[in-house]
């Protein structure tokens, strides 16, 4: 969400932000609830000065003139509780579209539409040269008795799955690999709940716009969130941080729900695509300061190509279009790791800077070292995601013979094993 000065003060910055992220919403029609809202505010209070100086009147008046201001009195009642009606709603409406106020992109992002005007900024490792079909993940996994799908389908629908074995091994490698690695750098592990209220969904801009992706339970008032990024920002929704504890750097874990239905008839087979997985997810709250916002952008991001790296992937890192980025993002690079059964690269990490648009929804501040209070500025990135990252591990690591040559950075945790 956007300061309301901010917008009052830059309005055509917003409406080239709205129109640059296809966002559908009327700048002018806000300023002209803000405008409104303002103007009733002022009416409304002074009202309630006059309202006071009744109580003196009525005090020195006689039993006449008393008569005389009961009538007038109960008349601007009255009009008082036509006044207070007319706020809350212009409120309501005004709070309704302040929701829905985009960031604004930084100046370095594509402009367009949506993922097709993303812009490949660099491609890491070569992807691997087969001396034989190799398999997809999917035939792979079911070969070697690594997941349930038809099985998984029985107990939870389409999308379903089940690691099985070696695969759930893998998983508890590839996160506490990454765990290990986000510790080295002073992130604390956090694994946080996944059911949650409404309120850090609206906090993170999850809500309203994208309501029929989440996963509801209303009889209960709570959701089923689609990344720990909900929860970490929803842990300091309405707290004034100290600055001394800034950054704050969470290496937030929890499963992961997600309807999908924007993308109903994509991925439907095998492990990229699915209603329930695994995440860590990197995440820093900083001071607000553009300079330390990119500091931390570029390190989340290394982050994630180190871990890449690491597993020995090949992978392009990708600036995102303003259509792609989404509403509260000022900046977004994807990373997009090879997959060998569609050759091409699909994402894996989705790196996020969103200065204060968020802390400014969830009400997250800190106290400034000059007692400033300030609005802090958040930051996301995936670590690793499973099981989407297990089935580029097999695809790109997989031997003639159907067996997964294992990444020395994840050998420790399997045992030493070299194959799987
Ligand atoms: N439906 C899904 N099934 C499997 N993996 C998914 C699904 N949706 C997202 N992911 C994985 O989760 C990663 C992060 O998802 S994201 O929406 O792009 N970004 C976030 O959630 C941010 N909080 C950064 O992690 C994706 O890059 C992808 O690797």
């Amino acid at each position: 969400m956007l300061d309301k000065r901010f917008i009052r003060e830059n309005p055509q910055a917003v409406r080239d932000a709205v129109a640059v992220k296809g966002i559908d919403l009327d700048v002018d029609e806000l300023l002209q609830l803000d405008q409104d809202n303002r103007k009733l505010q002022f009416e409304v209070d002074g009202a309630q000065a006059r309202r006071k100086s009744f109580a003196k009147q009525f005090a020195k008046a006689d039993e006449a003139r008393r008569a005389e201001l009961r009538v007038e009195h109960e008349a601007f009642d009255r009009q008082l509780r036509d006044l207070r009606e007319q706020l809350a709603r212009t409120g309501a409406r005004l709070a309704e579209l302040m929701l829905l106020t985009p960031n604004i992109p930084w100046s370095g992002a594509p402009v367009g539409p949506d993922e097709a005007a993303n812009v490949v900024l660099r491609t890491v490792g070569t992807p691997p040269e087969f001396d034989f079909t190799p398999l997809d993940h999917t035939e792979l996994a079911e070969k070697r008795g690594w997941a349930e799908f038809a099985r998984a389908r029985k107990v939870a629908g389409e999308r379903a799955y089940a690691l099985v074995g070696d695969m759930v091994m893998l998983e508890r490698a590839v996160h506490s690999y990454a765990l290990d690695l986000l510790r080295g750098r002073e992130f604390t592990p956090v694994a946080v709940p996944a059911l949650v209220r409404e309120e850090p969904l609206i906090g993170t801009g999850m809500l309203p716009k994208a309501r029929e992706e989440i996963y509801a339970i209303p009889e209960d008032d709570l959701y089923l969130a689609g990344t720990a990024e909900v929860a970490l920002v929803g842990l300091h929704a309405g707290e004034i941080l100290d600055a001394a504890r800034l950054p704050i750097r969470y290496a937030g874990i929890s499963p992961c729900f997600r309807r999908e239905i924007g993308s109903a008839s994509r991925d439907v087979r095998g492990l990229l695509r699915v209603h329930q997985f695994e995440k860590v997810e990197q995440f820093v709250l900083c001071a607000a300061d553009e300079a330390e916002s990119a500091r931390w952008h570029a390190e989340l991001l290394a982050t994630a190509e180190r871990i890449l790296s690491d597993l020995g992937l090949c992978y392009e890192v990708v600036e995102c279009a303003t259509g792609d980025m989404g509403v509260g993002k000022f900046r977004m690079n994807d990373i997009n790791t090879w997959f060998p059964s569609l050759g091409r690269f699909r994402e894996t990490h989705s790196c996020s800077t969103l200065h204060d648009w968020q802390a400014r929804r969830a009400n997250l501040r800190y106290r400034d070292t000059d007692g400033t209070i300030r609005f802090a500025h958040t930051l996301n990135n995936t670590a690793v995601a499973t099981p989407r990252l297990l089935a580029a591990l097999l695809e790109n690591f997989q031997t003639a013979d159907g067996a997964v040559r294992i990444p020395e950075v994840l050998r420790p945790y399997l045992g030493g094993r070299e194959l799987i």
